[in-house]
C-alpha cells in the first residue's frame, strides 16, 4: 500500500501532518501559528537588546572616566537614562514574548495529541494486538512534552544566539575589524565540535527513548498483573523484573548524560579558551598601540567576543536538545505515518443487516507464523440462527470471532455478509448492527446508564430500564445509592462478575444488533448468577444472528447449530441432539464434562 493511499483515507488533519521528515511534520503542526512565532521573535530583539546594549554603554562610561575630563558629564547622565530605559522594557516585552510563544506552542501540543489520539482510534486491532498500552501512552504524554520543550528551546535560544552573534560581529566590525578574524575562527571550531559529538548524542538519545518505552510497557503490565501478582504471592518476581528494566533504563540514562557532559565540557573550554586568548592579545594591542585601542575598547572587545562565544555555545548546546527533540517527533511519527490502519474510507456502508453470513474456504494466519489458525473454513449462517464454536483450546474459536466482527482479515478465501465481501464493506456502519458480550466485560469509570447507553444519543428511560429488565439488571441496578446514576468505579471494579456480564448483555441488547457474539460470557459464576444470565442471553439471542463460543457445553446446547473445530479445522456441524448421536468429537467432548 503506498503512503499516498493512506494519508488520503486519513482525516485532513493527520494527513496533511505526516510526512517522511520530522522536521516537515514540525512544520505542519505550526502551520496556523507561524505568525505569532515571528511576531514574538521580532519582540524579542527588543527584550533581548540590553545584552548587547550594555557593554556599549559600560564600554563609553569608562572611556569618559579615563578621558580626563575631556568628554562632559552630560554625556554619563545619558548614558545612565539609557540603561533605564533599555532595562525597563524588558518587563513587557518578556511578557508578551512568552504569551504569543505559549499560545503556539500550547496549541500544537494538544493539535498533537488530538492527531495521535485520533490516529490510535483508526490502527487495527492488530496494531494493538503487539504493542503495550504503556509504549503508546509514552508517545502521547512523553514525547509530545520533549516536542514542546525542543520548540520552546529553539524558539528561546535561537533568536538570542543569532542576535547576540549578529551584534557582535556589527560593532566589532566597526569598532576594530582586525578582531574580526577572532570572530570568524569561532565557527570552524563550533563545527568541529558539534560533529564529533553528533553520532554519539543521536544514538544515545534513540536508545534512551527506546528504554522508556520498555518502561512504561513493563509498569503498564505489572499494574494491570497486580491481582493476579498478589493473588500468587508473586511480588517479589515482579519487583525482580522490573528492578531489571529499571537497570537497563539507567544504565541508558547515564550514558546519555555522559555524552551530554563531554560535549558541553568539551563546547565551554574550546570556547573560553578562546576568550581568554581575545583578551591577551586586545590587552597586548592597547599596550603596544599596535592597534589605536581605548582601554573602554578592550573591555568592549572582550565583552563582545565573549557575547559572540556565548552565542555560538547556544547555538552549540542546543544541538542535543535537537537531537532528543526530532528523536520524539520520529516517535510520534511511528503511529501517525504507521499503515496497520482499518480501511473504511470509500467503501460500501450498510444501511441495513439481515444477517446472513457465508464463510467460503477462509483461512487465516497470524503475521509472522508458519502455521495456519484456521483452515479451507466454509459454513453458510442463516439469519436469526445461533451458531455455536465448540472445540479444544488454540483450534481458533476466537480467531474466527474476530473475523466476524471484521478486527482480522482472512488470508485467503471470503467472507460474505448477506452476499457482501466483508473486506469490500464499512466496517463501522457495519458494526453499528453488532453487540459483543465477551468474557471480560468491559465498562469504563462513568453511571451506569453511560456505561449502558456507550455511543447512543438520546436514549428514553423506559428504554433503558427495559434493556436493564431484560438483562435481569434491573433489580440490582435499582439497590444501587444513585440507581442508574450510581458510578461504578473503574472498569466496572464495584461490581461482581455477574452483575457485569448483565450490564454488558444491557449494553448489548439497547443497540438492538442484528448479529450478537458471545465470547465465553457465562464461564467462571456461580450457578444462581449463570442462571440468571443464561436467561438474560436467551432474550437477548431471540431473532438475531448469534456466534457463541464456550467451553462450557451446557450453554451452547441450545444453539441451531453447533460446530466443532479442531486445529482450525470444522470437524462436524449438527444440533446438539445430531451430535451426540453421531459419537464424534462432540460426544466425546460432553463425556469429558458429564
Ligand atoms: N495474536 C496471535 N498471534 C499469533 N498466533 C496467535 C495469536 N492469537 C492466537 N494465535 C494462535 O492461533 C490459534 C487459534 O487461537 P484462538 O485464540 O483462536 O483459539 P481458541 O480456540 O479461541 O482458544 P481458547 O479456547 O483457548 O480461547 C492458536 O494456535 C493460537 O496459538
Amino acid at each position: 500500500m503506498t503512503n499516498q493511499s493512506i494519508a488520503a483515507r486519513r482525516s485532513p488533519v493527520v494527513a496533511k501532518a505526516t510526512s517522511q521528515h520530522p522536521l516537515g511534520l514540525l512544520f505542519n503542526l505550526y502551520r496556523e501559528d507561524w505568525g505569532k512565532l515571528a511576531l514574538a521573535s521580532l519582540i524579542y530583539i527588543v527584550k533581548h537588546s540590553p545584552v548587547w546594549i550594555m557593554p556599549l554603554i559600560t564600554a563609553d562610561i569608562i572611556n569618559i572616566i579615563s578621558s580626563q575630563g575631556q568628554i562632559g558629564l552630560g554625556r554619563l547622565w545619558f548614558d545612565g537614562f539609557l540603561l533605564l530605559i533599555v532595562l525597563l522594557q524588558n518587563i513587557p516585552t518578556q511578557y508578551m514574548y512568552i504569551r504569543l510563544l505559549s499560545l503556539a506552542i500550547r496549541r500544537m501540543e494538544s493539535k498533537l495529541r488530538s492527531m495521535l489520539a485520533q490516529q490510535l482510534q483508526l490502527m487495527s486491532i492488530g496494531f494493538y494486538n503487539q504493542r503495550s498500552s504503556g509504549v503508546l501512552q509514552a508517545k502521547v504524554l512523553r514525547d509530545v512534552e520533549i516536542i514542546e520543550q525542543l520548540t520552546r528551546n529553539v524558539f528561546q535560544s535561537f533568536p538570542a544566539a543569532l542576535l547576540n552573534l549578529l551584534a557582535a560581529i556589527i560593532v566589532v566590525a566597526f569598532r576594530s575589524p582586525w578582531f574580526l578574524v577572532f570572530f570568524v575562527a569561532t565557527v570552524p571550531l563550533a563545527a568541529i565540535v558539534l560533529r564529533t559529538t553528533r553520532n554519539p548524542i543521536q544514538s544515545s538519545n534513540s536508545a534512551f527513548r527506546h528504554q522508556v518505552e520498555r518502561l512504561a510497557a513493563r509498569l503498564s503490565e505489572m499494574i494491570q498483573l497486580i491481582p493476579i501478582t498478589r493473588a500468587h504471592a508473586a511480588e517479589e518476581e515482579e519487583m525482580l523484573k522490573l528492578d531489571r528494566r529499571l537497570v537497563q533504563f539507567q544504565n541508558a540514562g547515564l550514558r546519555l548524560d555522559a555524552v551530554n557532559s563531554l560535549f558541553g565540557a568539551a563546547s565551554w573550554v574550546s570556547f573560553n579558551l578562546f576568550n581568554g586568548l581575545c583578551l591577551i592579545v586586545a590587552a597586548w594591542a592597547c599596550y603596544t598601540q599596535f592597534l589605536p585601542l581605548a582601554i573602554g575598547d578592550v573591555v568592549l572587545m572582550t565583552s563582545y567576543f565573549s557575547i559572540l562565544t556565548g552565542a555560538v555555545m547556544e547555538l552549540a548546546n542546543l544541538a542535543p536538545q535537537i537531537t532528543k527533540g526530532l528523536e520524539s517527533v520520529h516517535s510520534v511519527g511511528e503511529i501517525l505515518d504507521n499503515e496497520d490502519i482499518e480501511d473504511n474510507e470509500g467503501k460500501q456502508r450498510l444501511d441495513q443487516v439481515a444477517g446472513r453470513f457465508q464463510f467460503q474456504h477462509v483461512h487465516f494466519s497470524y503475521p509472522d507464523t508458519q502455521r495456519s489458525s484456521l483452515y479451507d473454513l466454509t459454513l453458510e449462517v442463516q439469519p436469526g440462527e445461533t451458531i455455536a464454536f465448540v472445540g479444544p483450546s488454540g483450534s481458533g474459536k476466537s480467531t474466527l470471532l474476530n473475523l466476524v466482527i471484521g478486527f482480522l482479515q482472512p488470508t485467503a478465501g471470503t467472507i460474505l455478509l448477506d452476499g457482501h465481501d466483508l473486506q469490500r464493506i464499512d466496517l463501522r456502519s457495519y458494526r453499528r448492527h453488532i453487540s459483543v458480550v465477551s468474557q471480560e466485560t468491559l465498562l469504563f469509570d462513568g453511571s451506569v446508564r453511560d456505561n449502558i447507553c456507550y455511543g447512543l444519543n438520546n436514549v428514553s428511560e423506559a428504554t433503558i430500564e427495559q434493556a436493564l429488565r431484560d438483562a435481569n439488571a434491573l433489580e440490582f441496578v435499582l439497590d444501587m445509592p444513585d440507581g442508574l446514576d450510581t458510578i461504578i468505579g473503574e472498569r466496572g471494579t464495584r461490581l461482581s462478575g455477574g452483575q457485569r456480564q448483565r450490564l454488558a448483555i444491557a449494553r448489548a441488547l439497547i443497540r438492538n444488533p442484528r448479529v450478537l457474539i458471545l465470547d465465553e460470557a457465562t464461564s467462571a459464576l456461580d450457578s444462581i448468577s449463570e442462571g440468571l444470565i443464561q436467561e438474560a442471553l436467551e432474550r437477548l439471542m431471540q431473532g438475531r444472528t448469534t456466534f457463541v463460543v464456550a467451553h462450557r457445553l451446557s450453554t451452547v446446547r441450545n444453539a441451531d447449530r453447533i460446530v466443532v473445530i479442531e486445529h482450525g479445522q470444522i470437524i462436524e456441524v449438527g444440533n446438539h441432539q445430531s451430535l451426540v448421536e453421531q459419537h464424534g468429537a462432540y460426544a466425546q467432548l460432553q463425556a469429558l464434562q458429564a
